[in-house]
């Protein structure tokens, strides 16, 4: 099933009138769980959209009608309990297990109709855990992420050894880069994998789980580094997992589970105990930062039906 047929519609994205700003809201209302109330992507001028993406396995549809939007220069959360599609989704819009059903569109093109280097040119997808047993050195993995930028034939030009020692210093790995990728820490090679997509310098920057194995300092720097991306203008989707890392720092979040969307919009209006509560199943409250004004949550389990504690 994982073959996309050639007659999957796809969606254009909608254009602002003349004058018109573009929103600076999260493209789908805040929606509660439930059949029936789907959030649905609409129109943006810039960024991300997909519409009714499908995909199945042994019969089973692991993603089903998902309709997502993130916004061109903003940092969008992709946030679900394990197991509700989030990978398969980051996969799918980055083409590398394509859809069943639906479309993926980004700046107005295509996505899932690019070529494999245009699409190389346009995303990076850094995925969770992904490993190499290579003997490589980390500054020649992410020299890697040049590849797109070139010809097939040549080598690495200077320009492009730069754009790689910058990603390193960006990703804050540059003190990694003569050691072997394979003799990496789970934190170190996670940083190396983001120092590769940025050195693909995509315009769409996918990620999943970029926090995973980082400690505290690390995981606050690769969010100030999706932080400063967006403001450069790249469409930022990470999946993540840490609610209170997407509340300091996404601008919208999408919240998936079972295959399907069960609220998007701004932050703060999706991470609420209505809508996180039954989507966890944990209880949970939302305080607010007292210097940023943010959402912080905290969380607890849920009682126990029948229990009278
Ligand atoms: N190739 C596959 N074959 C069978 N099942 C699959 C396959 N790929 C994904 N799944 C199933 O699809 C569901 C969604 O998986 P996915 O990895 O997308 O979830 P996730 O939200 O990223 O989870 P986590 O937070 O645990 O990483 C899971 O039940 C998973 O077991």
């Amino acid at each position: 099933m994982t073959d996309r047929s050639p007659s999957s519609p796809s969606i254009t994205p909608g254009r602002l009138p003349a004058g018109q700003a573009p929103p600076t809201s999260a493209p789908a209302a805040p929606a509660p769980a439930g059949p029936g109330r789907e959030a649905r992507h609409q129109p943006q001028d810039t960024g991300l959209a997909a519409d009714r993406v499908s995909w199945g396995v042994d019969g089973r549809l692991v993603l089903d009608g998902v309709a997502l939007a993130a916004p061109g220069a903003a940092v969008t959360g992709l946030l679900g309990p394990n197991g509700s599609g989030k990978s398969t989704l980051l996969r799918a819009i980055a083409g590398v297990r394509p859809p069943d059903d639906g479309g993926v569109v980004f700046d107005g093109d295509d996505l899932l109709r690019l070529g494999r280097r245009a699409r190389a040119r346009t995303l990076a997808l850094v995925e969770q855990d992904a490993g190499t047993d290579l003997p490589v050195t980390v500054h020649d993995a992410v020299l890697l992420g040049r590849i797109p930028h070139r010809s097939l034939l040549a080598g690495p030009s200077d320009a492009d050894r730069e754009t790689a020692d910058r990603a390193l210093e960006r990703a804050g790995a540059a003190e990694l880069a003569d050691r072997e990728v394979a003799t990496l820490s789970g934190g170190e090679r996670q940083r190396v994998h983001l120092a590769r997509a940025l050195a693909q310098t995509p315009r769409l920057l996918l990620l999943d789980e970029p926090t995973n194995h980082l400690d505290v300092a690390a995981q606050l720097h690769t969010m100030r580094v999706l932080r400063t991306l967006a403001d450069d203008g790249v469409t930022v989707l990470a999946a993540l997992h840490d609610l209170n890392l997407a509340a300091a720092t996404c601008d919208h979040v999408v919240l998936i589970d079972r295959g399907r969307v069960v609220a998007a919009g701004p932050t703060a209006q999706v991470l609420v105990p209505e809508i996180i509560e039954p989507t966890y199943g944990v209880s949970c409250d939302v305080l607010r930062h007292p210097r940023t004004g943010r959402p912080v949550l905290t969380f607890s389990t849920a009682p126990v039906p029948g229990s009278v504690h």
